[in-house]
Parts: structure tokens; C-alpha cells; sequence
């Protein structure tokens, strides 16, 4: 169970609760936010986060038991952090993304099962429970986008804006990029409008602005699908007779062995499984980037596009736009390299030159550098990081130049960027499409404000008196 920062709350704070059931894993946000300021926009902010382990895809069909009983702990936790006069009033959300939409496809009756069986013990807890679903693609990069610009105040327009119309919106948005382990998604507002294909496009008007948002989500192409979707393609070019395979995305010395029917076993993957004479994929790494990079780039289909310009398979993408926030999976490996800076982005030739350096380091010297790391995560940085790389400079197009306009976030402030915050924010109407008229001021300030003018006044009187009736006494002296 991760725990986060737990500041001292001023009163009056309102609070919220979204579970993000992930492909790997579920995590539970609690937000809180100044009841009285709920309108406005960077108000609402993380205040605890914690990890359900084993709530995952995988997690759905295996440990159910170990997966309920984290839930409860992070529950209790949520009740811990959240005052409890406020239990029965703070609203809980749960949504579930790529992880589960490949679940439902795969098998719908086990995805209804856990999500019945979660919504049971969330129905149980003293919250306000507000219902669980799947939620789409679309609305994935969409809230991530909302998240993000929420929290970096780009939809904030400071009020003497008003009185001068035209210089509004001068300050843009940030486009969205997300990479979980199911799914990747792109969302940002481009320049060409009308958007070309209309399930890329959406529009929202948000503190009396209209945004125009493109927005793509790439199903089996989060990191944990696309490392399965090419080694579909490497066995698919390979000749193996005893399911050995080099694979130039792991590190050399690195062995790992794999059920062919958990590769096969999943709807990202044409069933190819009947033809292969083994059971089990044996793989070896042999730390080669540039090889890596070269497999990779087979899971992209560039040979068709319906659109003045594509990404890749065919799916609509316009001239990448403004400024790109980068989080999820594409923080967490950059992180690991040591490639996320606060200031100036890392170019892209010294990203590439960490990765293929990081790529060739034998598994051993790997491991024994980084001991506290998940084998999981630490045997697939490799893969990952290169993986990266392919699907922003081939699939997204990202020149070298306009990488400097991709920044790898973690947190903004106190708060996890991803969709989580943007869906509460929707569910809870905390996202006005007018701009909320401007408050009145305070009682406090109201009466500070009077004592000063009736000061200044005072001043003034006085001034004016000393000027045109000045005492003898100092008429006197000046003669
Ligand atoms: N290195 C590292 N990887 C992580 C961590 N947490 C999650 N991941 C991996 O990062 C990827 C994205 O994870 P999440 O952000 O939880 O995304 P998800 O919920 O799986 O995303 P969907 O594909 O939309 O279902 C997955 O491959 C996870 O295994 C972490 O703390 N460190």
C-alpha cells in the first residue's frame, strides 16, 4: 500500500474518491478541495493515493481474494484521510480502462463478475458510492487532457482579461500524452479545424472558452500489449523449431520463459498459436537498440491512409500542435533513465544514445545496480524506453524539434497527472462552461477596503486643509 503526503487541511474542504482500475493494478485518488472556491479552476488537489495490488487485469482472473483485500485496506485508509462527518457526502467513482475493455472482450461474464463484485465492496463502505464502469478510449485521453490543463492553470483567464476581449486566450493548452499498460492515448487542440474524422473529435466549452480537441486511443498499444504484439511479429518472421528467440529488446544474459497461450490467450492477437509445434517461448536477450527499434516498428502499419495525414493502422492524426505533457508509463520509464528534467526537456539524440547504452548492459550488472526494483519493471525498461522512442518519433511523428515540446510529468503540484482528477471534476460539475461571475469581495476585505479609503480620505482633507489655511505659527516663521 502506497501512501502519499497528508498536509494539514483548513476547514471547509470538500472531498472525492476515484478508483483507476488499471491494466497492472487499481490505484484510489482522495481529492479535496476549498468548498467554497469548488468553481474555480487548480483548486482541487491529490491529497492521498494508494496502490490496490493485484486489482489488475491479470490480478481479475488469478488472486481475487488477495485483490479484495487490499481494496478494503485502501478503503479504510480513504476513511482515515476523509473527516468522518463527511463519509456519507464524499462521492466515489469507479473507472475502469484499457485493461478491462480487453477483458470484456476477451470474456464479458468475468469483467461483469469483478466489476460486481467491486462495486459490492464499495457499496459497503461508508461512502457515497456513485457506481463503477468501463470507461471509454475517448474519454481516457480526454480527462487526462482536462487533468492536466486543470492543473497547470491553462484554463484559468485572470479577470482583467474582461475589459480587454481581444488579447483573450492568449495562453494555449497542453496536449496529453498517456501510456498505460493496455493502452496509449494522444489528445491535444490543433490548429486545422474542423477535425477531419469525427471520433477523433471532440469539444467542450470550459470557463467560457470553446476547445476544439482531437483525441486518439490506441488499444493494445500501452507498453505491457505492445511488447506482446511484437513478439507475435518476431515469432510470426521467425523459424524457431523449439520456441528459442534472440530478442534484441531485453538485455544480453537475460532469459525469460512464456506460456505461448498467454500470448495468444488475448484479443490484441490474431490467434496464430495452433501452428507453432511448442508450448513455451523461450527468450534471450541480446541488447541490441537498434535491432529492438527495428522489430517495434513492425507493429506499426503505415502502408494505408484514409486522412490527409495518419499516425499509424490507418487512425487520423493532424500536425502535432502547442506544448505535450507526457505521463503514466512514458513518466515512469523516463524517470528510470534519468531523462525527466524539471527545466529543459532531454533532446532527443541523448534520450536515444541513454537507451541504446542502457539497452546493451548485460542483465547481471542490471540487476545488480538496481536490486529494489521489480524484475517485471526493470527487465522491460529496455523494451519500454525504446518502445517510447518508436511510437512518438515514427508513430506520432515527433521531430527532433518538436520533442523539446514534450515534458515527462509525474506530478503536477501535489497531484498524479492522468484521468482520474479530469472525470471527477466532470462528475462533480466542478468544470464550468461559463466563467463564474466574479466573487464578491469578502466581508473581511470589504471592511479593510472601507477603513483605507476613509484613511486616504482623511489624508487628503487634512492636505488640502494645512494648504489653504496654514496656522500663524508657521506663517510667521516663514517671514
Ligand atoms: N516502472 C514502473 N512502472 C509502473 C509503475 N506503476 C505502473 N507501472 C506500469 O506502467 C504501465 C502503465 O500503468 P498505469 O498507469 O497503471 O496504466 P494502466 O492503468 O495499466 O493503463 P490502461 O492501459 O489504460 O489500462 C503498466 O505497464 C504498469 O505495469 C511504477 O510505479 N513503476
Amino acid at each position: 500500500m502506497a501512501v502519499s503526503q497528508n498536509k494539514p487541511l483548513p476547514k471547509n474542504i470538500k472531498y472525492g474518491i476515484v478508483l483507476d482500475a488499471g491494466s497492472s493494478h487499481t490505484n484510489l485518488y482522495v481529492y479535496a478541495w476549498p468548498a467554497e472556491k469548488e468553481n474555480d479552476t487548480g483548486v482541487v488537489h491529490q491529497v492521498e493515493v494508494c496502490k490496490v495490488e493485484g486489482l489488475g487485469i491479470s490480478g481479475y482472473s488469478q488472486d481475487t481474494e488477495k485483490a479484495g483485500l487490499s481494496l478494503q485496506q485502501c478503503m479504510k485508509r480513504a476513511q482515515e484521510v476523509v473527516p468522518e462527518q463527511q463519509h456519507g457526502e464524499t462521492p466515489v467513482y469507479l473507472g475502469a480502462t484499457a485493461g478491462m475493455r480487453l477483458l470484456s472482450l476477451q470474456n464479458r461474464s468475468i469483467a461483469d463478475r469483478v466489476l460486481s463484485a467491486v462495486e459490492k465492496t464499495l457499496h459497503s463502505s461508508p461512502f457515497n458510492f456513485q457506481g463503477a464502469r468501463v470507461i471509454s478510449g475517448q474519454e481516457e485521453g480526454a480527462y487526462g487532457w482536462i487533468t492536466i490543463n486543470y492543473l497547470l492553470g491553462n484554463f484559468r483567464q485572470p479577470g482583467w482579461l474582461n475589459f480587454l476581449p481581444h488579447l483573450r486566450s492568449s495562453r494555449g493548452t497542453s496536449g496529453a500524452l498517456d501510456l498505460g499498460g493496455a493502452s496509449t492515448q494522444i489528445t491535444f487542440v490543433p490548429d486545422q479545424e474542423p477535425i477531419e474524422s469525427q471520433e477523433n473529435s471532440l469539444h467542450f466549452r470550459l470557463y467560457g472558452k470553446n476547445y476544439n480537441v482531437y483525441t486518439h486511443s490506441f488499444l493494445c498499444y500501452g507498453k505491457d500489449q505492445a511488447l506482446r504484439l511484437k513478439l507475435a511479429s518476431d515469432l510470426q518472421a521467425s523459424s524457431t523449431r523449439n520456441g528459442s528467440l534472440l530478442d534484441p529488446c531485453f538485455h544480453p544474459g537475460y532469459l525469460r520463459i512464456m506460456n505461448i497461450s498467454d500470448l495468444y490467450m488475448n484479443p490484441c492477437i490474431a490467434n496464430g498459436e495452433q501452428q507453432l509445434p511448442f508450448t513455451q517461448l523461450h527468450l534471450q536477450g541480446n541488447g541490441d537498440y537498434q535491432r529492438c527499434r527495428m522489430t517495434i516498428q513492425k507493429i506499426f502499419n503505415t502502408s494505408h491512409c484514409p486522412y490527409s495525414s495518419c499516425s499509424f493502422n490507418g487512425i487520423f492524426l493532424p500536425p502535432l500542435q502547442g506544448e505535450f505533457g507526457a505521463f503514466s508509463a512514458f513518466y515512469f520509464v523516463m524517470n528510470f533513465l534519468n531523462l525527466t528534467t524539471e527545466k529543459n526537456p532531454v533532446p532527443l539524440d541523448k534520450v536515444t544514445s541513454t537507451v541504446e547504452r542502457f539497452c546493451s548492459r548485460p542483465w547481471h550488472e542490471v540487476k545488480a545496480e538496481f536490486p529494489k526494483i521489480k524484475e517485471k519493471y526493470l527487465s522491460e525498461y529496455c523494451f519500454s524506453g525504446t518502445y517510447i522512442l518508436s511510437l512518438l518519433e515514427n508513430g506520432y511523428g515527433f521531430t527532433t524539434e518538436k520533442w523539446q515540446s514534450i515534458q515527462f510529468l509525474g506530478k503536477i503540484g501535489s497531484s498524479d497527472a492522468g484521468w482520474t482528477l479530469g472525470y471527477m471534476l466532470n462528475l462533480t460539475n466542478m468544470i464550468p462552461a461559463e466563467k463564474p461571475p466574479t466573487r464578491p469581495l469578502s466581508h473581511a476585505s470589504y471592511v479593510g477596503l472601507m477603513v483605507f479609503c476613509s484613511l486616504v480620505l482623511v489624508a487628503v482633507l487634512l492636505l488640502g486643509w494645512l494648504t489653504f489655511h496654514k496656522p500663524k505659527c508657521l506663517q510667521k516663521g516663514l517671514i
